[in-house]
């Protein structure tokens, strides 16, 4: 499913009424009786018929405007409303001031002030104070309306609070949230929902998201690259079709470096993930000084080879379909110079994750190799591993999350898995993916030793990049949601690997 930036939503805006020569109004006609029909809905499926008027509490921008159409048309229904305006009517846009005029000749009551609301018989109060236009943190007169508006819901115990296209408060691009945002039980969008709405804190404040037609195709309507959410339907069309006399020599061969004396778990994660999800080898590399307990720890299915130093290492790479480097490897300026001596000369398909990252440092010796090789790298960091390698700061990389995860992988020509909550990928392309799905019980150790274990995994398995990203972070997802349905916490990153290849069967329609 599509997810709009402001940019974006204002783009569209202007270029419906240029491509089809009709106006805007019309366009807010049909976002208006979508906000009608829904709350139409709702009044009709309640028991509590006493609680039927409807309150909107509206700015004076083309947000509240929304608001006034919903209002106008609930009229043919003899659904009553009641609208409060925050702002200057004068200074409010065109199609406010047009829709001002017209519901005043109509039978909307309009309020000086909230207290003249009879709240005891509000069923639903709608918000339409400000929506993509929102230009910076609330402003204190805005705070102070809703910190009223939460005194009067909370007084009466009214449960519907619900937001025309986003909450008040909440950034359409990065979901940051200003102080004084209320939480609402619904949001009604228009076309598609805001990036905002997908991203933390914002996501929390939404409540339901029920998105209603423009009533003009706008797909169409494109302005550069594009955000998804990572979708059941767009994963069945990735997932690999094996040929029924397919056998372990065509089904490839992964190879995963990792490990050192204190971290053995990580490489052994990451090399049996890779094993469930289907390659027809895996080699897992790790120091001399570790060899002997990986080797009594791993499955049997994987093979492990010992490594002394960096050159021993880069002569044993045969054969090698995939390869895998990071987990668990240790900071040290061997994991440096090996990270160096790797992507100078290996051009085949590679991930690299954990402190394979951290000794790329910033990309200051090696950003050259990965923006002139022929493919892109995978590199999957977590926002402190992306922090360490962008040289920004993890607030900043949160309230710039898409952009600054389309800027990096644009700039360097990798496919990036941001593994945070939500993960998202970021293809060279700009395109963005944005995973919906995972759950609490993921925050666990090994969790990322997994995940880079499924995607080395399908890219031996001869998947591109972008398409091993997007399905490695759907099945690593998907297998944890359905372990946590069962048991919320405490299933493991093994468990979550030995679960892929239900997933893929699921993905086989
Ligand atoms: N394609 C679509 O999705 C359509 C969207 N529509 C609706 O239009 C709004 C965007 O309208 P716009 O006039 O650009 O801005 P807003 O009404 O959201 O906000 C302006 C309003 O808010 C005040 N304001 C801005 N920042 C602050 C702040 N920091 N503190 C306090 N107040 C602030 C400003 O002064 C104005 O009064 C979109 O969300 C949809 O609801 C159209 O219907 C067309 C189709
Ligand atoms: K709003």
């Amino acid at each position: 499913m599509r997810i709009l930036s402001k940019k974006e939503t204002n783009y569209i805006d202007e270029q419906i009424p240029l491509r089809t020569g009709l106006p805007l109004a019309l366009v807010m006609e049909n976002v208006g009786r979508g906000i009608a029909e829904e709350i139409i809905n709702s009044i009709n499926s309640t028991n509590n018929k006493s609680a039927s008027h409807v309150v909107f509490i509206c700015g004076t921008g083309n947000n509240g405007a929304d608001g006034l159409v919903a209002a106008r048309q609930l009229l043919e229904y003899k659904i009553p409303s009641y609208v409060f305006i925050h702002g200057d009517i004068l200074k409010g846009t065109d199609l406010f001031r047009t829709q001002y005029t017209a519901c005043q000749s109509l039978d909307i009551k309009f309020v000086n002030s909230m207290k003249d609301i009879p709240w005891h018989s509000v069923g639903i109060v709608l918000e339409g104070l400000i929506g993509t236009g929102l230009t910076s943190d609330l402003r204190d007169p805005t705070q102070q309306l809703l910190e009223e508006l939460h005194h009067w819901l909370t007084e009466y115990n009214i449960e519907n609070l619900w937001a025309i296209d986003i909450p008040a408060g909440v950034q359409t691009n990065s979901g940051q949230v200003s102080k004084g945002t209320l939480t609402y039980t619904k949001t009604i969008t228009f076309g598609a929902s805001k990036l905002g709405m997908h991203l933390y804190p914002g996501t929390s404040y939404c409540g339901e998201i029920s998105i209603k037609p423009l009533g003009v195709p706008w797909e169409s309507i494109n302005m550069g690259p594009h955000v998804h959410t990572l979708d059941k339907d767009l994963v069945c069309k990735l997932s690999p079709i094996r040929p029924s006399n397919a056998h372990k020599g065509v089904n490839g061969h992964a190879h995963i470096i990792g490990g050192s004396k204190s971290m053995i778990g990580a490489p052994i994660m990451a090399a049996e993930a890779c094993v469930y999800t289907g390659a027809g080898k895996t080699t897992l590399h790790v120091p001399t000084d570790c060899i002997l307990p990986v080797q009594c720890k791993i499955m049997p299915e994987t093979m492990v080879q010992s490594f002394e130093t960096n050159a021993d290492l880069l002569l044993s790479l045969t054969d090698c379909t995939a390869m895998a480097i990071g987990p668990g490897l240790g900071r040290s300026k061997e994991a440096e110079s090996l990270l160096t001596s790797l992507v100078s000369s290996f051009e085949g398909p590679l991930v690299i994750d954990a402190d394979g990252l951290y000794a790329l440092h910033e990309l200051r010796a090696t950003k050259q190799y990965f923006i002139d090789r022929n493919r892109s790298v995978i590199m999957t960091p977590h926002i402190g591993e992306f922090a360490h390698l962008t040289g920004q700061s993890i607030p900043y990389i949160q309230s710039h999350y898409v952009d600054m995860a389309r800027e990096f992988s644009m700039a360097y020509n990798v496919t990036l898995v941001l593994k945070g909550i939500p993960s998202i990928i970021a293809l060279p392309s700009g395109n963005i993916y944005i995973n919906t799905l995972g759950n609490s019980g993921m925050g666990t150790g090994g969790m990322g030793d997994t995940l880079t274990g499924i995607i080395v995994s399908l890219l031996a398995q001869g998947m591109n990049e972008d398409t091993a990203a997007i399905l490695g972070v759907y099945l690593h997802s998907a297998s944890a949601d359905f372990l946590h349905h069962t048991k919320p916490i405490g299933y493991t990153p093994s468990d979550v690997g030995k679960g892929i290849g239900y997933i893929l069967k699921q993905l086989q329609v």
